[in-house]
């Protein structure tokens, strides 16, 4: 749907975008992210024809993004970082102005007003001059905008930014319902955003792909699989080994032996499991049998921004 193959942007001696090539297949929401600087930006400006590679191109939907960038423009919904509207016009006539910019005709028009009002809850504001919205609304409009051609493919440029707890949740749920009807590349540098979006993360990084993948591929990229916790009384040493021969436990680390010497005797054992072994119920049987007393055991799932951190932290010892 979305076909990036060696695409590349110099802005004078500036390297912005670095022959990167990846793909988005249909009905996929993908995270795109990256550090400030990234390219991320330069990328989907590409992308949807408002700056032409310098070298490398793209297809959207099929279409080239430089020799048919009227078809990419039809087959795109693009939502820029501060979506420009006209302030002074209301909700629905500024869709319909929209609509007649695009051509499309009047019935359809109406139709396809009816239904991204809707599907962008603008019902109650559909009558309201923009420039009085929140910016949640706003940032509504923009999205309803977006969506007005029916475009198979939508970009979506920081579409959160300065929205409110309960409009980012209720964003992203409009955008993760997009999903599967749309393919949706979603530019974000808010990782908890991925996660509870994306099935899929492109991480971009001094103009090139640091990695890519769905994010439990990431966390298992780095040896970032869950942990399991432990929170016992008993020797470090002992624990460490009798836990440690426990069927499918990988290693044993003991967070703070040393700190129990002086506080009450317990200590927490993390543990690491092989790939797809959940260990807990062994775990917990091990320390009845060894009558160690037991404050909590509890799984510990990496998050996708503790990946980031330490792939950035690893990319910068390398040199990168
Ligand atoms: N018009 C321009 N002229 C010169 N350099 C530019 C221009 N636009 C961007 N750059 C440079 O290209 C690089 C990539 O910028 P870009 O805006 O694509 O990054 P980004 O990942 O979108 O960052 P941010 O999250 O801060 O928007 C940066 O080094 C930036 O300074």
């Amino acid at each position: 749907m979305i076909s990036v193959s060696q695409l590349t942007k110099a802005y004078g001696p500036v390297l912005a975008v670095d022959h990167i090539s990846f793909d988005v297949p249909k009905g996929q929401i993908v995270g795109f992210l990256g550090p400030n600087g990234a390219g991320k930006s330069t990328t989907i400006k590409m992308l949807s024809c408002y700056l032409p590679p310098t070298s490398g191109g793209a297809t959207v939907n099929g279409y080239d993004i430089f020799h048919q960038s009227e078809k990419v423009r039809e087959n795109l919904g693009y939502l820029p970082e501060n979506c420009p509207l006209y302030t002074d016009m209301r909700v629905r006539e500024y869709l319909d102005y929209r609509g007649r910019l695009r051509k499309m005709p009047r019935d359809l028009r109406k139709s396809r007003i009816d239904y991204v009002i809707d599907r962008c809850w603008l019902e109650k504001v559909r009558d309201r001059v923009i420039g009085q919205l929140s910016k949640g609304y706003r940032q509504r409009v923009g999205l309803a905008d977006s969506l007005l051609h029916d475009p198979p493919v939508l970009i979506l440029d920081e579409p959160t930014v300065g929205l409110d707890p309960s409009q980012i949740i209720e964003t992203r749920k409009l955008i993760k319902d997009l999903g599967g009807d749309h393919t949706v590349m979603l530019c974000t540098h808010i990782l908890p955003e991925v996660e509870a979006v994306c099935d899929r993360v492109i991480i971009i990084r001094g103009g090139t792909i640091a990695a890519q993948g769905t994010p439990d591929e990431l966390r298992d990229s780095l040896k970032m699989q869950a942990r399991v916790l432990v929170e016992l009384k008993g020797s470090a040493d002992q624990v460490s080994k009798v836990l440690g021969n426990v069927a499918g436990v990988q290693n044993v680390e003991i967070l703070n032996g040393r700190a129990s010497a002086g506080s009450d005797g317990f200590i927490t054992a993390a543990i690491r499991a092989q790939p797809k072994r959940d260990v807990r119920e062994d775990v917990a049987r091990t320390v009845m049998q060894n009558q160690w007393p037991l404050r909590e055991i509890r799984l510990e799932q990496a998050s996708l921004e503790e990946y980031f951190v330490k792939m950035m932290a690893a990319q910068a010892t390398k040199g990168g």
